[in-house]
């Protein structure tokens, strides 16, 4: 079977993918192996096409679902037509190896990277948070946009872009009301949430403008030698994650800031580790083979029932 974007679209809910997420990324924080067993992802680089690509296995046994991603990932000129992010998902019959579906990884890859960030924001955040920042205004942003507003009351969103002209235009293609700016201290001053998704290189979001108690979802810099974030803000805040062997392998805004991780996400879940609410929290995501396995065995569940009852 073959999916295709649209498919894709029609099937994946955030109503249905965000508690299906929070209780996988609990099972993987036990590193239970009946649960899930999901290694680093290899990173293979394209250097000719400055990009790379990542391999993300996983498999869930007590959930019978094997999985694989694909993921090819480059450094785009501004205005580039060509995709910055490409990715195909493959599910698979873990008794006998077989391919049972193939699928459009592009929605999945948006939507559960938006979930996750908005499962933070669930955990972490003021529950009277009330203003919201997006610094990017790609394919991340407008899905972070769609959960964050579906899921939270924000007061007031605002969204940042080097270019105020693509600020515009991307809030043009929103629903509700969105203040845009050039510059990020004035976005970000005062906001309960922000989020980086973004593929700059260097710091954007410098931690003397945060507010105390603020979450940030930081979502870009994925890459050993890339950050989004400097190094006073992830010094000072409490930073969670997704997997704290991805983070110290692939992450430059943890690895060159030589912050400490607190906990994963999952942990928060598993009632490990408490959820800071009351300080400064940094939710530094670099996605995992998990979050592509869930959305791809629910959107295949979903795909046979319907079938079956044509
Ligand atoms: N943590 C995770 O699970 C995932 C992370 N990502 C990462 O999230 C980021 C955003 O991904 P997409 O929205 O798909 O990319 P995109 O290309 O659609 O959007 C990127 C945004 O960053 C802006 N940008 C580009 N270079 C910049 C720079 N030097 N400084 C500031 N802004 C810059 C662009 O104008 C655009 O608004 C990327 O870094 C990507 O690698 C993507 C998928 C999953
Ligand atoms: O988890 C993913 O999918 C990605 N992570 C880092 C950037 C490319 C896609």
């Amino acid at each position: 079977m073959d999916q295709r974007r649209e498919e894709v679209e029609e099937l994946l809910l955030y109503r249905d993918l965000v508690p299906l997420l929070e209780e996988a990324l609990g099972k993987f924080s036990t590193r239970d192996t009946e649960e899930v067993i999901q290694s680093v992802r290899t990173a293979v680089p394209l250097s000719k096409h400055s990009g790379f690509m990542l391999l993300m296995p996983t498999y869930m046994e007590k959930d019978a679902v094997l999985c694989t991603k694909f993921v090819c990932m480059y450094k785009r000129e501004e205005g580039s037509t060509l995709p910055a992010v490409n990715a195909t998902v493959v599910l698979l019959d873990p008794e006998r190896g077989n391919v049972k579906a193939v699928m459009d990884g592009e929605v999945i890859t948006a939507m559960r990277t938006a979930a996750v960030s908005a499962i933070s924001s669930k955990l972490l955040m003021d529950p009277g948070a009330e203003v919201l920042t997006i610094l990017g205004t790609g394919t991340q942003a407008l899905s972070h946009y769609n959960v964050f507003t579906e899921m939270f009351s924000f007061k007031e969103v605002r969204v940042w872009s080097r270019s105020i002209e693509r600020a515009e235009s991307f809030v043009r293609s929103l629903k509700g009301p969105v203040t845009v700016s050039s510059s990020v201290e004035e976005v970000v001053r005062g906001a309960d949430v922000i989020v980086t998704v973004t593929r700059c290189t260097e710091p954007i979001l410098m931690g003397r403008w945060v507010k105390p108690g603020a979450h940030v979802a930081a979502v870009g810099a994925c890459r050993p030698d890339r950050r989004e974030l400097d190094d006073t803000l992830m010094k000072e805040a409490v930073v969670y994650v997704d997997s704290r062997e991805g983070a110290m392998a692939e992450s430059g805004d943890v690895i060159l800031s030589g912050a400490e991780i607190f906990a994963e996400l999952g942990d928060v879940i598993n009632r490990v580790k408490p959820a800071l609410r009351n300080k400064t929290t940094v939710f530094k995501s670099l996605g995992m083979g998990i979050e592509d396995a869930v959305p791809a065995k629910l959107i295949f569940d979903k795909w046979k029932a319907k079938s079956s009852s044509l």
